[in-house]
């Protein structure tokens, strides 16, 4: 029971309980609710209803007439459950019933039998009007009488235990939830305001008595029917008269008065809380539009009932209100909102972090204020009290958990909350499936949530990764959630100074593009004091060239390399797709995931354009000279390549270390590769004349500005493989310019060590034809590339999975003592490293 909200209620009411209990039981006596007999018979009179009744009440006379008086005595006196209502009854015939009977005078007995009469007349009276109300009358004093008589009903449907003899019982506890629905609200509106500890339960309170009052202004309107104003008219005198009268039950039943009884069965009393609140919004909803339409009355009694609710709602945390109607939905909306917090702050593990966001919720700017959820919640933060229970179950959820309505719906919000977080980090992945289950996602944003809006100041700057030429990159922890970053810094004064701001626009662009394994992942991106700051995946496993200086002999083995090429060929073949031209290729910028698979980065020297990618039916008409590039006009440096058409005999049996049996027997992978339909997603038509790129790795066509497109992508990869399997650039010289003539220039040649098979030498062979129209992968991109033979036998849909070549220990990765912000400005420092190059001829 203590966890349950309403406790508090519970709590505070029961001592109001008795007093209450004891003016209503006397108020029923004579209210309209508890009509007396000498309220109730001159209506009844005065209907019509004397014929048929008097009729069956004579003929029941008859009947007793016949019994003799001994027999009418021993049966009234012996009806020891006689009801209140009952001996006001038999009274009257005694000291008032002689007025009132048509038959005055006459003996004792003639005086019990008009007693007993008038009692049947009154009983059958009472049972005509409520049988009449149930038909619609026109009197105002039976619809009243129905109203009370349907708010009985809803009560005892809502009460589990509840039973019509329960009223007989004075169980006031039931009655008065559904008699007074407006004067509870008032009252609960009077005990949230004076009591800010009890807001809580209070909003409880109003959304249950909301409900419950729409819920009897439908059951009324639907029997009061054309007369209705009139009854209304009447109700009201009747509340206007309780506002200064202690004896109204109206007035004296507060809303939490159910609670005892509630208490008595909390099963029950729980249940039938939840619903209430949980069809709130709905049900209230329609039905208000229902009686709109229909019942002007009742429309104007549930704006009235709106009223309130808004009242009570205003100040806690609905104070977007803008009309009663929607109020309930608002109430509703607003519990969903809080839950979600509460989960999201159990997620959070920062204690001070949530304070500071709590603190700084009254910042939020204007995008908050037009976000219904941040609205709400950050109105919850601000007023919402915390509750001890809540206190108890989480500490961290203080201020959260102001919404729980019972430890039933505590855990359902908390699943409900987590499965709604999860959807809404979904959606703010955007089309990024293959990293929407990243936590990452909803660390950001819980953030943003809380803040409002994500800065520099919510990181942690651990360590320095590199430094470009356009930012620096900084592992970054965002403070408190365990979720580590790559975190890219560019000074936009700085970028606007050397005009570099458009490779940073480049980059940001296609970052945001990017959902493929081995592509970076960009979370977000903000700006903090002029600081441009792209929040992205962090690769703990370094670069390639750097795993390449620790293989011995300073290159990877041919597996090892064949592993890394196919997965930058997927990644380039992703981008090609996307209409990105990477350029800049080259093994600094590729790095390696801690499960040891790779990731491309760096875009900014990326050229986009757009792309019309197709699907080929089979590509085993690919040309063989092409494959092997041994006629591509650049000179075949094998020298075992003597004929044009020499790729069979360049695969020397001696060289090949792939055993040769399996040909034979069956197809190859490979050929039953090329008979699948293939994507083509080449870039064909894209031009560019910038001359951007690394040295050693420019491509002919770039260096001699005959403007390139896609090509250069696989002349770099060419030079990519290469330099894995051989530890250096195949053109490099003895400076830069010597190096750029090498490339234009000079004829291919591999080292004689290490031993590189035929097909590694092929395909690279292939790749560095000087002319980009005989290129290999020119015409079909990376289909073309991914059928050479060095891949065959690679499951390209799943390298993903395929095991990684074994990392050397990676470097030291303790992370080094928090960052002060102020070494931030520091970031610039290494603007001019590398050796990387940009001439813009236009
Ligand atoms: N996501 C990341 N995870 C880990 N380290 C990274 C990440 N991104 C970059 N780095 C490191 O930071 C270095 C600098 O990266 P960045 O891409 O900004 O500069 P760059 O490669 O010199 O390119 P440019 O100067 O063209 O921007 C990289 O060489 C790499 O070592």
């Amino acid at each position: 029971m203590s966890s349950y909200t309403g406790t508090c209620e519970i709590v505070e009411a029961g001592r109001e309980l008795k007093p209450v209990q004891r003016s209503v039981r006397s108020s029923r006596l004579h209210s309209g609710s508890g009509l007396s007999d000498k309220d109730r018979k001159p209506p009844v009179l005065k209907l019509g209803y004397k014929d048929s009744l008097e009729g069956d009440i004579n003929r029941l006379f008859e009947s007793i007439n016949l019994k003799g008086p001994k027999g009418l005595s021993v049966s009234y006196q012996g009806d020891a459950s006689s009801s209140s209502l009952k001996k006001n009854a038999l009274k009257k015939p005694i000291a008032m019933g002689m007025p009132h009977s048509p038959r005055i005078g006459g003996s004792e007995r003639l005086s019990l039998k008009h007693a007993l009469r008038d009692l049947c007349i009154s009983r059958a009276s009472e049972m005509a009007a409520m049988k009449r109300l149930s038909m619609s009358t026109s009197s105002p004093r039976f619809s009243e009488a129905g109203r009370i008589k349907s708010l009985f009903d809803t009560v005892v449907v809502e009460s589990s235990g509840g039973s019509g003899h329960r009223i007989d019982e004075g169980n006031q506890g039931v009655v008065e939830i559904s008699l007074v629905p407006e004067e509870s609200k008032l009252q609960s509106l009077s005990q949230s305001t004076n009591s800010s500890p009890r807001f809580v339960c209070a909003t409880t309170e109003i959304s249950t008595e909301a409900s419950t009052s729409s819920r009897t202004d439908v059951s009324a309107s639907r029997q009061v029917g054309t007369k209705a104003p009139k009854a209304e008219l009447h109700r009201k005198e009747e509340h206007t008269s309780a506002g200064n009268n202690t004896v109204e039950p109206e007035k004296t039943v507060p809303a939490s008065t159910k609670l005892p009884k509630r208490a008595s069965t909390p099963k029950s009393g729980r249940k039938v809380r939840l619903q209430v609140v949980a069809t709130s919004s709905s049900m209230n909803g329609n039905k208000v539009n229902r009686m709109t339409r229909n019942a002007p009355r009742v429309a104007k009694t549930v704006v009235r009932n709106k009223s309130l609710v808004k009242k009570k709602i205003k100040p806690e945390s609905i104070s977007t209100t803008s009309n009663g109607v929607n109020s309930s939905s608002d109430s509703t909306m607003s519990q969903l909102v809080c839950q979600r917090c509460q989960c999201s702050m159990k997620n959070s593990s920062n204690e001070s972090n949530q304070d500071s966001m709590k603190s700084n919720a009254s910042g939020v700017s204007a995008e908050v204020n037009s976000n219904p959820v941040k609205l709400a919640e950050n109105n919850s933060n601000k007023t919402q009290p915390p509750i001890p229970r809540a206190k108890k179950k989480s500490p961290k959820s203080r201020g959260k958990g102001d919404f729980s309505q019972s430890p039933s719906s505590l855990g359902d919000s908390t699943s409900t909350s987590i499965s709604d977080y999860s959807n809404l980090s979904r959606s703010s992945c955007g089309n990024r499936p293959h990293m929407s289950k990243d936590v990452k996602w909803e660390a950001i944003r819980h953030v943003k949530i809380q803040d409002g809006i994500l800065g520099l100041r919510h990181f942690n700057l651990l360590k320095k990764l590199g430094c470009g030429d356009i930012g620096t990159i900084y592992l970054a922890e965002l403070i408190g959630t365990n979720c580590f970053f790559a975190l890219k810094i560019m000074d936009n004064e700085y970028l606007v100074r050397r005009k570099k701001m458009p490779r940073a626009q480049t980059e940001r662009e296609i970052l945001r593009m990017l959902d493929h394994p081995f592509l970076p992942t960009l979370y977000t991106q903000f700006t903090s004091d002029n600081l441009s700051c792209l929040v992205m995946e962090y690769c703990p496993g370094g670069d390639l060239h750097v795993l390449r200086q620790r293989q011995p002999g300073r290159c990877f083995s041919e597996p090892a390399a064949r592993f890394y090429v196919a997965e930058v060929l997927l990644a380039l073949e992703y981008l090609h797709m996307l209409g990105v031209i990477y350029r800049d290729l080259k093994p600094e910028n590729i790095l390696v995931r801690e499960d040891g698979h790779i990731m491309l980065t760096d875009f900014d020297l990326s050229l986009r354009c757009s792309v019309n990618p197709t699907l080929l039916k089979s590509s085993s008409n690919l040309d063989p000279a092409r494959m092997s590039g041994s006629c591509g006009g650049s000179g075949c440096a094998e020298p075992f390549c003597i004929e044009p058409s020499c790729q069979i005999r360049c695969f020397s049996p001696r060289l090949s270390p792939a055993p040769t049996k399996t040909k034979t027997v069956r197809p190859s992978h490979a050929s039953q590769v090329r008979s699948l339909p293939q994507l083509v997603a080449e870039p064909t038509d894209a031009r560019s004349n910038s001359f951007v790129g690394t040295h050693e790795y420019l491509a002919p066509e770039i260096i001699k500005g005959e403007g390139h497109g896609a090509a250069v992508d696989w002349w770099t990869y060419g030079v990519f493989l290469y330099e894995l399997l051989y530890g250096k650039t195949p053109f490099k010289g003895a400076g830069n310019d010597e190096t750029l003539a090498n490339v234009v220039l000079q004829s291919l040649t591999f080292p004689e060590s290490p031993i590189v098979s035929v097909q590694a030498r092929e395909l690279i062979r292939g790749l560095l034809v000087k002319e980009p129209e005989n290129r290999l992968g020119t015409e079909k991109g990376a289909a073309e590339i991914k059928q050479h033979p060095f891949f065959e036998g690679l499951n390209w849909a799943l390298i993903r999975c395929a095991v990684p070549p074994e990392l050397p220990e990676l470097y030291e990765f303790g992370f080094p003592a928090v960052m002060s912000p102020k070494t931030k400005s520091n970031y610039l420092e290494c603007k001019a490293a590398g050796e990387q190059l940009e001439f813009e001829l236009f």
